[in-house]
């Protein structure tokens, strides 16, 4: 396996973690990199379907006792994630790690989402992160603690175009910060990290566009993804709770990428002497 972590292989020992959607992305970043820094140890265990985990376990050093194990699981289907949860603590004895990236939507303008397209979204990314984060607390965070990372999404100034994900992914922001503090007792940690990477569904063209509204003047790659996810899981992070760290590159901050076409349908303003100096301002043959 490359050494591109900026982490030192042994940072995380005896530990396992559960990745959602951990063969693709993102989260494949995320299971490479855990599996790079947990390589001196014996059983770190990711979550994906079976040829990817193959493909990373033909990666890993002969010389290395880490190990990656595929599970299927839905996480819309709160009985699955149950059954997930007490799978690994049978096979491994232990939780350490989740981090909540397993998720997707489609592109729409909200006045065509279907009733059924809005649950779908929101059941993948906010119910489904919310049956993980309960499944893993109950049946081991709860009594040893542990520590949670939920992957959102830029979704700081709505996000047009695909509604029912911004608002599921801000809703997952504050059930990160209602966990952090319910959960603080029991010394688990729950952050949140939102990323602006590559997005293949739209591929190129999405990825040319996108460039000019980055700071950066390009996109983020999923290895720039795991890294803030591997510091929040590591002790480096052990003061930090209740967090998104936005690894954007300060693109929330800047242009948005949803074009308004100029148009005449906005109310008109109050009647008044402001109201004229704005006509004022607008007259072509405006002195001003
Ligand atoms: C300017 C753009 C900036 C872009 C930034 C992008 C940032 C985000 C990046 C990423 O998220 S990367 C991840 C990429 N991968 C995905 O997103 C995967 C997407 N797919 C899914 O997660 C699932 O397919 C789904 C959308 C959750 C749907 O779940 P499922 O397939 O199980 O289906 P059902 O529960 O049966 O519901 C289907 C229902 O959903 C509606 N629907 C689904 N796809 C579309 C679509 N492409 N267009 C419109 N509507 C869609 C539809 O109502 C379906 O019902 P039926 O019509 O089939 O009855
Ligand atoms: N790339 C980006 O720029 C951004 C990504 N994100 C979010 O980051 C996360 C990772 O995205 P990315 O790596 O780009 O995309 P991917 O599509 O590669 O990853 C999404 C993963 O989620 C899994 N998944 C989806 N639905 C379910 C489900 N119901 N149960 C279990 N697993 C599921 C998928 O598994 P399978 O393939 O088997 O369906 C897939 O492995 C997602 O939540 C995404 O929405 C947010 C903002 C920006």
């Amino acid at each position: 396996m490359a050494a591109s972590s900026v982490f030192r292989p042994g940072l995380f020992k005896h530990k396992v973690a559960i990745v959602t959607g951990g063969g693709t992305g993102i989260g494949k970043a995320i299971s490479a990199e855990l599996l790079e820094l947990g390589e001196w140890r014996r059983d770190t265990h990711y979550f994906l379907r079976s040829a990817e985990a193959l493909e990373m376990r033909q990666k890993l050093p002969p010389s290395s006792p880490a190990s990656v194990t595929p599970l299927q699981c839905n996480i819309r289907n709160e009985n699955e994630v149950k059954a997930l949860v007490l799978s690994v603590l049978e096979r491994y004895g232990r939780i350490d790690f989740l981090v909540n990236n397993g998720g997707g939507q489609f592109s729409s303008p909200a006045e065509h989402i279907s009733s059924k397209g809005w649950k779908a979204v929101i059941d993948t990314n906010l119910t489904g992160t919310f049956h993980c984060c309960q499944a893993v607390y109950s049946a081991w965070m709860k009594q040893h603690g542990g520590a949670i990372v939920n992957i959102i999404a830029d979704m700081w100034k709505g996000f047009p175009g695909m509604s029912h994900t911004g608002a599921a992914r801000a809703a997952v922001d504050n059930l990160t910060k209602s966990l952090a503090i319910e959960w603080a007792a029991s010394g688990v940690r729950v952050n949140s990290v939102a990323p602006v990477s590559n997005y293949k569904e739209l591929g190129p063209s999405l990825f040319k566009m996108s460039v000019p509204f980055s700071p950066a003047k390009r996109l983020g790659v999923p290895e720039e993804i795991s890294s803030a996810v591997c510091f929040l899981l590591s002790p480096a992070a052990s003061f930090i709770s209740g967090a998104t760290l936005r690894v954007d590159a300060g693109q929330s901050l800047y242009h948005s990428m949803w074009d308004i076409p100029d148009h005449s349908a906005w109310p008109e303003a109050p009647e008044g002497e402001n109201l004229e100096a704005l006509k004022d301002l607008l007259n072509p043959q405006s002195k001003l």
